[in-house]
Formats: C-alpha cells, structure tokens, sequence
C-alpha cells in the first residue's frame, strides 16, 4: 500500500497459468484477460483485484447524479465490478463504457476548466462556455468587417468561397471579444486557409495591432510572404498599406536586425516566419493575433510562447492605417488570439483529443473549378516505369508541370530498395530531353531551395525532383502530374497532403503512386477510391493509430489513455467533451462539485486547481 486508499502491485509470482484459466473457462462466463507479462499466476492476480475491489464503496462515485443520467453511464462502482466480475458481457460493455468515459472527461474537464481560470470575469466564463456549446451561432457579417478587411476582400482575384467567408466570420467574432482566441483552422489539402488568415490579421491590424504568421519551412514563410506582398499590392496606396515583413533563420543579420526594431516599435504590422519567430529576441509591440500554421508539427508548447505576453494596441501602428477602429477595449492589456491551421485535415475525435480547449472552423468546401486529381497506384517495375514516364511525357507536351516525390535525398546502404531524389537528378532527364529538370530537398540553402521553387513556378523548369519538403503547403496552381516513389514509405493522410500539391488550378491534374510492395499496393488503392481528406484521415487513423497520422512531434502531445483507442471510442470522446461543458456550465470553477475537482486534480496534477 502506498497511501491510505492506494494499492499498487509490486511483487508477484510467475506461473503458468493455462489450467486456471481453463477454470474459469467453465464457469461460462465472461472473465477479463488481464495483460499479463511472463505469465504472472491468474489466481494470484484474481485475488489482489478482489481484494481491491472490497475496498470500494458504492458512494464512491465523482460524476454527479444527472451527468451520469444524461450520458447514460453506470455508477463507477458497478463499473469497477462489471470489468472485473462482469455478470454477462452486455455488463462488461456497460462498465468498459464508463471507464473509457472518464479517461476522456478528466481530460476535457482539465482543458477546459484551465482555459476558464485564466480568464477574469465570471460573465466572460459564461460568454466562453456558451461559445463551446453553440458555436454556429458565433458569426460576423461581412459588413462589419474592418475597412481594411473589407479592402483587402475587395482586391482578391477571386471571390471566397461559402465556407471560407464562413470561417472568417466565425474568426473576426472571436476576435472582437476580449477574450483571446484558441481556435483550430482545418479544411481539406487546397481549400484556401491562408487567405482567411491573412484576412483575420488584416481585422487585427486595422484595430492597431501586430499579427505574426508562423509557418515550418523557409520556403512556406517566403511563399506566403510574396503571396501576401502581391495581394497587398491590389489594394490601395502604399500610405495605407501595412507594413509586412519576412523573418526566418536566412534572414541577413543587417535585415533581422531591422525587423526586430520594427516589431518591437511597432512600425511592422505584421510578421511572416519559421521558429525564429519565437525566439528569445524577438519582442513585439503590440500582437494580437498568432497564426501558426501547420499545427502538428509545432506543438502545443510552441503555440503556448506566443501568449504568454500581454499586449496593448501600439500608437506607432495606428497612423499606419486610415480608418482605425479602435475602441476602449484595445487599450487594455491582452494575450494575443491564437490561430492554428492544420492543413492534415484531423479526424474530429482526434482534434478533440489533442485540442479539446479550441474552437474549431472547418473549411468544407474547395475553390470552384478544381477537378478531383485523377489518381493512379502502380505497380513499380520496368513496364510500370516506362508507363510512368510515357505519362510524363505526354504531360510535358500538353504543357504540363511535374513533380517527381522521393522518399531520401542521398542512397542508402541499409534501405537500397529505395530511390533518390539526388541520384535520379542524374539519370532521370535522360527520359524527358528538351525540358529542364529541377532538384529541390532539405539539404540545399535555403536560396537554393527558393531559387528551384522559383524556377518551377516561372516554368523555367517543367520537372521538379523533390522530397517530401514539397509535402507542406507548396503552391505551384499550374502544376499538373506528380509521381509518388517508393509510396509504400508514406501514410494515407501523407500522400493525400501530397497529391494536393497538384490539382490547384483549373488545370486537370494526375497522381501516380508507384510501389514495389503488393501488401501496400491494396493500402494505397483507397487513394484512388477517395479525394476527401477528412475521410481518408479517418482511414489512416484506423490503419496507423494516431501517433502514425500526426507525425512523430504531434504524436508525443497525445495523451496516453490506458483503456480508450482514439480510432474506435470517438463518439465516446465527443460525448465526454459535452459533459465537461455542461458540469462548467452549472459551476465553472467546480465549487458545487468538490468530489469531482478533487478527483480532477488526482487524474490532472497540472491542472492548477489553486489548492
Ligand atoms: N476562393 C478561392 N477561389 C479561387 N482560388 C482560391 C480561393 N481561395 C484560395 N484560392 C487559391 O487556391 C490555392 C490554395 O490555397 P491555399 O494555399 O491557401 O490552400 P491551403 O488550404 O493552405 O492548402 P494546403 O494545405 O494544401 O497548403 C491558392 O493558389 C489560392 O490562391
């Protein structure tokens, strides 16, 4: 015993234990298989649980008497004895039922309930909680968008589409609230994030604030800045155009150094970059809004350093902009809003998982006029190749654009079953005489990396060998046939994010995964099947697991669940995150529910429950 009312098992004897089991057996009744390492005797394991189990009281229970109503659950008490003497397996089923929900709503109660203390009045937790629970209704309409905003809509060279006008309506309400903003932005590979962030930040920067965008690569930081810089362009005189400035680990240290003054007096509005941008140096004057796009691979800590500062509007930035709106509650001191975009399109029951304190947009829909990209899995083998290159070829006539994907930059000794994007560089051109080729992967400077995207674009070069650095929001709209090697090396949600590079324009495009592996080439097929991301996530997460599906960083940030499986018990999750809102909702700081919040800060040490 370890404190009064713990037991933990720290000894036992290993045995075999085939012919108890077989007793049990004959009982005809259900009987949990405990995970048993080495064979640890079941009699022995039987006993030490049967002695726990008469420790337990029937008032035991935290979960107040209607949450347990509302959402169906057994008594915890019967919970227990249903896993472990379970009378038929409907009683198992009920009991595995309630565990799994508790594992789901400490940890949405702790989410939550962390996002509440940090915010002042009881009013604003009211205002909070009513957010979470009818989130449709949370919108503004275009005409109460900020001049600046409005402009900057009027000089698109496109209209946005229903969802995207959605989602930045849904934004510009969270952040006219003095409340700072946790909101997930997701949608499929290509539905148009960045353009409803950087219409969020033009709300922000009309109202006398900073906005910094934080993307993971160089080559997505200056993407989007000359994106930006260009969209900018269209709307209006440079008097009132705001400032934007670029910021990554390439920067000159001459031009960084001005950058960093600029933000820190307020002369910059806004901030494109990689990690650089949370580095210790950098201060700003006044942020208001983060983006961070590409969620999963920054994490949650990264995320946390942007709003762990209090800013207020800066005066330098007000004359910047002809109609600021500012009102009285600028002036106050503030967390800046927080803006993740995910551009693997994560399963709902997972976003609530690893996000169950944001909010969440959903872009559903994609620009009009994209064509799904014809996919094709092959198997790859000298008729599969010369298939493959045929196709190219044909593409390159019509005008196309290639890019060609590789699992590794150099060959490797240990793996030579895969190919190589610098190996290839050499023989590959060899098949398409008359067009350039290209070469783009992590190891080249970042001038490198830019220049061989530039010639892409201009189509200076029509084939571009590249790794997975392409993987993550490149945007070559012409661009027309990529071709996967050695695709069994990727995950579902991987190559979809790939395929997206293509298929961006008006342009009708093609995919063609070739794999050696037969057992990957019946995985791959659902590819062929499907162009929803949202389903195909769904698919990886059942295949893979999530720690698969995000990635190795994202993955450390799932927390453990010893009975629940993220991919089967969703529905489970969602009704755990409901019940957590509605206990806050009768009382947001738990004051009405002591058993509960004592039980929350057994299961969530970090929860600062200030006691
Ligand atoms: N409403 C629209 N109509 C037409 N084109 C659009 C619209 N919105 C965005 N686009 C264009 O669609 C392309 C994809 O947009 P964007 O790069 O923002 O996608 P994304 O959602 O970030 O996708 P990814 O995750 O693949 O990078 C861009 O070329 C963009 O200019």
């Amino acid at each position: 015993m370890l404190s009064e009312g713990h037991y933990e098992m720290t000894e036992y004897i290993i045995g075999n234990p085939d012919e108890e089991e077989r007793d049990v057996n004959r009982q005809k009744m259900p009987y949990p298989l405990y995970p048993s390492k080495a064979g640890i005797k079941l009699q022995f394991l039987r006993d030490i649980i049967s002695r726990a189990l008469k420790t337990l009281t029937v008032d035991m229970d935290p979960m107040p008497d209607e949450i347990r109503k509302d959402f169906n659950l057994l008594n915890l008490y019967d919970a227990y004895m249903g896993i472990h003497l379970p009378k038929n397996l409907n009683e198992a089923y009920l009991a595995r039922r309630r565990l799994i929900f508790d594992e789901f709503f400490y940890l949405q109660l702790a989410r939550l309930f962390q996002m509440l203390d940090a915010i002042g009045t009881p009013m604003e937790k009211e205002k909070l909680l009513d957010k979470y629970k009818n989130h449709e209704l949370n919108t503004v309409c275009v005409k109460d968008w900020s001049d600046l905003t409005k402009s900057f809509l009027k000089a698109l060279p496109y209209s946005l589409t229903p969802s995207q006008q959605n989602a930045v309506s849904e934004i510009i309400w969270d952040l006219k609230r003095p409340v700072p903003m946790n909101r997930l932005l997701q949608g499929d590979v290509g539905c148009g994030k960045t353009v409803v962030a950087f219409l969020a930040c033009m709300e922000v920067i009309s109202s006398g604030f900073q906005a910094a965008l934080m993307v993971p690569t160089e080559l997505l930081a200056t993407q989007h800045y000359e994106h930006l810089l260009s969209l900018l362009e269209n709307i209006g005189g440079t008097e009132c155009t705001p400032s934007v400035a670029l910021l990554t680990r390439s920067t000159s240290s001459k031009q960084s150094r001005m950058v960093l003054k600029g933000l820190q007096m307020g002369e910059i509005a806004m901030v494109i970059g990689t990690h650089s941008l949370i580095a210790e140096k950098v201060e700003f004057s006044a942020l208001r809004i983060a983006v961070i796009d590409e969620q999963h691979r920054f994490g949650v800590i990264q995320r946390g350093k942007f709003n762990s500062k209090l800013y207020s509007a800066s005066p330098s930035l007000r004359v910047n902009w002809r109609n600021l709106d500012v009102s009285l509650e600028d002036k106050a001191y503030m967390a800046p809003h927080v803006l993740a975009m995910s551009a693997t399109p994560i399963p709902r029951t997972l976003a609530l998982a690893l996000f169950g304190d944001m909010s969440l947009t959903q872009i559903t829909d994609l620009p009009p006029g994209r064509s799904p990209v014809q996919t094709l899995v092959i198997e790859e083998n000298e008729i599969g190749f010369e298939k493959v290159f045929q196709m190219m070829r044909d593409e390159l006539m019509a005008g196309g654009k290639v890019y060609l994907v590789y699992p590794i930059i150099v060959e490797s000794e240990q793996l030579p079953q895969l190919h190589a994007a610098t190996a290839d560089f050499q023989s590959i051109p060899d098949h398409f005489r008359g067009y350039q080729c290209g070469l783009l992967h992590g190891r080249m400077t970042s001038d490198e990396k830019d220049d061989a995207l530039r010639k892409f674009r201009t189509g200076e070069t029509r084939v571009l060998l590249a790794t997975q650095l392409v993987e993550v929001g490149v945007d070559v709209p012409d661009a027309s046939m990529m071709v996967v090697m050695n695709a069994e090396r990727f995950g579902i949600a991987q190559l979809h994010q790939l395929r997206g590079r293509v298929g961006r324009g008006e342009r009708k495009s093609k995919c063609v995964f070739l794999t050696s592996s037969s057992v990957a080439l019946n995985r791959l097929k659902v590819l062929e099947r499907s162009s929803d991301g949202f389903y195909l996530a769904n698919a990886d997460l059942l295949l893979r697991g999530p720690g698969d599906l995000l990635g190795k960083k994202q993955s450390g940030h799932i927390p453990e669940f010893p009975i629940a499986r993220l991919e089967i018990d969703g529905n489970i999750l969602q009704e755990a995150h409901l019940a957590a809102l509605k206990v806050l909702g009768t009382s947001n700081d738990l004051q009405l529910f002591p058993k509960l919040r004592a039980e929350l800060s057994m299961r969530q040490p970090l929860c600062i429950l200030g006691d």
